[in-house]
């Protein structure tokens, strides 16, 4: 991966190639590799980031119309060749500026020089076909399957878009499918209102030459963009803000924090709301937050070391374990507990294909168990905040449901702790769903729930497994 003399869509091909044939986590990948490459100019950089991303977002698109020019079918290419294909294709369908001929020369010199110099007539003859042909849209009818049209159009499982129909009309999933290929031209931050205000970071980021804009809902919420990475910011080195979605920052919000509290967050890597939290603790208070894993708890140390708390501690402990002495000693439980991730599949598209009906039912049980232990952390009348970032029923009000019929809680309304301009008319309810596409801002889920007073802390044992 460190030969200078790769080019810029060579790399994104091993990229790609590591992330669709073994599996690796697309982010995580692509950002090491661009670190790793410092001879890479920034326009190199956008480059490669977007061929890797497209290819990957559109992948079920781009193997549909592959699959009706070539005879041999995408699954049985070799490796290399499938994913040359389906890099250039993403070119010549959605990189305009990208003319035909150069896309299909670099293919057919990349299969040249990596060994496969019998099977560049194939690769030429299918781009070039493709680029010729004036058929225009080959995508399956509207009318005669609407779940295999929107899989295809929107490169999206079939399963996921038949599971969303039953959940959501079919224009709000059109919206949901349609968002995740929105431009992700910045990038959402929380300021830190401990070190500056909104106003001093903006100017502070523009004298960087760092465009900024204000958050759609939130004081505390800036969009940024036009900075090559975060740690070439000094501004973000100096802990003066935090990468978060306006979505999560509202958990921060709902959870009515007051001075003094004392929190616990129980899945709180890479430490997002708890942070979010100990700041609204004005100093005062303690927020105990926890994680599964030493690494997971390391990335919250360094954050907190960034940000500079010191109303906040970390600690490794596993969510499903029961920690005595925990019982009844929280005003409020932090609960965002992992999920599958469906809210985010436009920042992280490999999510929506490594997702499966079956690991969602896995999440849901998990959930619940967690749900179940961490709750008899909430002392009587204190709040248990739930959250997720997916659109998925079960996983979501499903859980909160479930919940509220074997434990000892009740939804609270939100009114009173959320923004006027956030739609929603589960509000006053307690909980919201945020959907990619009607709200600005990643698929997300929260319910704000009390435990009643006079109530003995846990799991009543009705129906845990369900
Ligand atoms: C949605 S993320 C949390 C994001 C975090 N609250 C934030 O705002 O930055 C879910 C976290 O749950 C953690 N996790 C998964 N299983 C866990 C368990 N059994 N106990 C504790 N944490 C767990 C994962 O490591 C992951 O960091």
């Amino acid at each position: 991966m460190t030969d200078k003399k790769k080019s810029s869509r060579e790399l994104a091909l091993d990229i790609l190639l590591e992330i669709l044939e073994k599996g690796d986590f697309s982010h995580t990948l692509l950002n090491k590799t661009l670190k790793m490459q410092n001879t890479l100019t920034k326009q190199d950089r956008s480059f490669i980031t977007r061929l890797v991303e497209g290819t990957l977002e559109r992948l079920l698109t781009l193997d549909y119309i592959l699959n009706s020019y070539s005879k041999v079918r995408v699954e049985k290419m070799k490796p290399f060749i499938r994913n040359l294909l389906r890099m250039s294709l993403y070119q010549l369908k959605y990189m305009d500026q990208v003319p035909d001929s150069a896309v299909c020369n670099e293919a057919v010199k990349m299969a040249e020089k990596r060994g496969f110099k019998s099977l560049s007539g194939f690769v030429n003859g299918v781009l070039r076909n493709i680029a010729r042909d004036s058929r225009g849209d080959i995508l399956p009818g509207e009318e005669k399957d609407r779940e295999e049209y929107l899989s295809i159009l929107y490169s999206t499982p079939k399963w996921m878009i038949e599971k969303w129909l039953k959940e959501y009309d079919y224009e709000t999933v059109k919206k949901m499918l349609t968002a995740q290929f929105e431009e992700k031209k910045h990038t959402t931050i929380r300021v830190n209102l401990a070190k500056n205000t909104a106003g001093e970071l903006a100017d502070r980021l523009r004298e960087d030459s760092i465009e900024v804009k204000e958050g759609s809902y939130l004081d505390c919420a800036l969009k940024i963009q036009g900075f090559e990475s975060l740690d070439s910011i000094k501004a973000f080195k100096e802990g003066r803000f935090t990468v978060q979605d306006e979505s999560s920052m509202l958990i921060g919000l709902i959870a009515g924090i007051k001075e003094k509290d004392y929190i616990i967050d129980v899945c709180g890597a890479p430490g997002g709301k708890a942070l979010h939290g100990a700041e609204l603790l004005k100093g005062t208070g303690m927020l105990e937050t926890r994680d599964v894993t030493d690494y997971k708890v390391s990335l919250i140390q360094e954050n907190i070391e960034r940000m500079g708390f010191h109303n906040i501690r970390t600690v490794k402990w596993d969510a499903r374990i029961k920690d005595e002495d925990s019982i009844s000693k929280a005003d409020i439980v932090i609960a965002d507990l992992p999920c599958s991730g469906l809210g985010v599949i436009g920042k992280k598209p490999d999510i929506k294909y490594n997702m499966t009906l079956e690991k969602q039912g896995e999440l849901v049980k998990l959930q619940r168990e967690i749900l179940s232990v961490v709750s008899s952390y909430v002392k009587e009348g204190g709040t248990l905040i739930y959250s997720t970032c997916t659109v998925n029923r079960d996983e979501n009000l499903g859980n909160v449901e479930w919940f509220m019929e074997n434990h000892p809680f009740c939804l609270q309304s939100l009114e009173d702790y959320l923004p006027q301009k956030l739609s929603g008319e589960t509000k006053e309810k307690g909980y919201l769903q945020l959907v990619p596409g009607i709200h600005d801002t990643d698929g997300f889920f929260m319910a704000r729930l009390k435990r009643n007073i006079g109530s003995k802390a846990g799991y009543s044992g009705k129906r845990f497994h369900e």
